[in-house]
């Protein structure tokens, strides 16, 4: 158990899915979770759902917080981050899970004596599942750096990574639940097609994407083995997997991400 108080400032998806993978992974005592969002609707919301401490202001929070979760959209986090600066103590650690907002950038709003590391969780976080970087400046120490990962690890995985690769992480795996979801949506539509009740094709296309996942984790293998291993010659799935090819299914995953990556590049440049 993390006997320190963890610190949240803006309660929306992200923080959600965050503080419910907290209290689930059972590393902190939700008590010791303090929340701000500028909705008092949704401090009280979360109190009552998960026990946390709501707070009267961000200021609050940055006060008590060992460890502060900078969780507002990129637009706002550095006006947000220097309100706070002066209510931080010396040794407080700045997560902050912004898309596209430098370390330099947290810097210059906090003061280039701060720690503070830098995070590109996703929303799995909620289901225990999460995938999480992490990227600390140069005066977080190796033991911040290892209970950072720890939080994210107790609700799915977390890694260490150099701050360029953060824009493939945000392709690889920040934004990409949203593309798993429209091909779950996409197939599930299908079966739907081909007969089967709405809540039920969910169901089998949720799944099949799962076990898939979880043979390309456990195994080893190569998904193109694993593909192999489904494609019968002359049979169903090489019908399909010829059409994916002519309807150009890789190219298109490659350039949506290329893209994804490109936005988070610019987004760096402007912050
Ligand atoms: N949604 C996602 O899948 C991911 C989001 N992110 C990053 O997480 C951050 C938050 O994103 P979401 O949670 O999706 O956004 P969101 O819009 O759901 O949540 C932001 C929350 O901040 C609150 N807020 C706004 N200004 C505030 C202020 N001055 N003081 C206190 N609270 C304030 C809002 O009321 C809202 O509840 C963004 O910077 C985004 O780049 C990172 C990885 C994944
Ligand atoms: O769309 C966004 O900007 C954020 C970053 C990663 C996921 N959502």
């Amino acid at each position: 158990m993390l006997e320190k108080k963890i610190g949240f400032i803006g309660c929306g998806n992200m923080s959600k899915a965050i503080i419910g993978g907290l209290v689930a992974g059972g590393l902190l005592k939700p008590e010791n979770i303090w929340v701000f969002d500028h909705k008092p609707a949704t401090n009280q919301a979360m109190q009552q759902q998960y026990g946390i401490t709501p707070a009267q202001s961000a200021e609050e929070v940055a006060k008590q917080a060992d460890i502060l979760f900078a969780a507002v959209k990129p637009n706002v986090i550095l006006k947000v981050l220097k309100e706070v600066a002066s209510s931080l103590h010396k040794e407080t650690l700045v997560v902050s899970i912004a898309a596209g907002v430098t370390l330099d950038s947290l810097a210059m709003a906090l003061g280039h004596d701060r720690k503070i590391v830098r995070v590109m969780p996703n929303t799995p976080a909620l289901v225990n599942e999460g995938m999480t970087s992490v990227t600390p400046n140069a005066l977080v120490t190796q033991q911040e750096t290892d209970e950072v990962v720890a939080i994210f690890n107790s609700f799915g995985k977390a890694a260490v990574v150099d701050e360029y690769l953060i824009h493939a992480v945000v392709g690889v795996s920040g934004s990409a639940p949203a593309y798993v979801f429209m091909f779950i949506e996409a197939m599930a539509d299908a079966a739907v097609l081909g007969g089967m009740p709405r809540a039920q094709a969910y169901q089998f296309a949720a799944q099949a994407v799962k076990g898939s996942a979880q043979m390309v984790l456990e195994t080893g293998k190569h998904p193109g083995e694993l593909k192999d291993m489904v494609c019968s010659p002359g049979g169903t799935t090489i019908e399909a997997v010829k059409v994916l090819e002519e309807k150009g299914f890789r190219a298109a995953v490659i350039e949506a991400m290329r893209q994804c990556m490109a936005k988070s590049e610019a987004l760096s440049k402007k912050s």
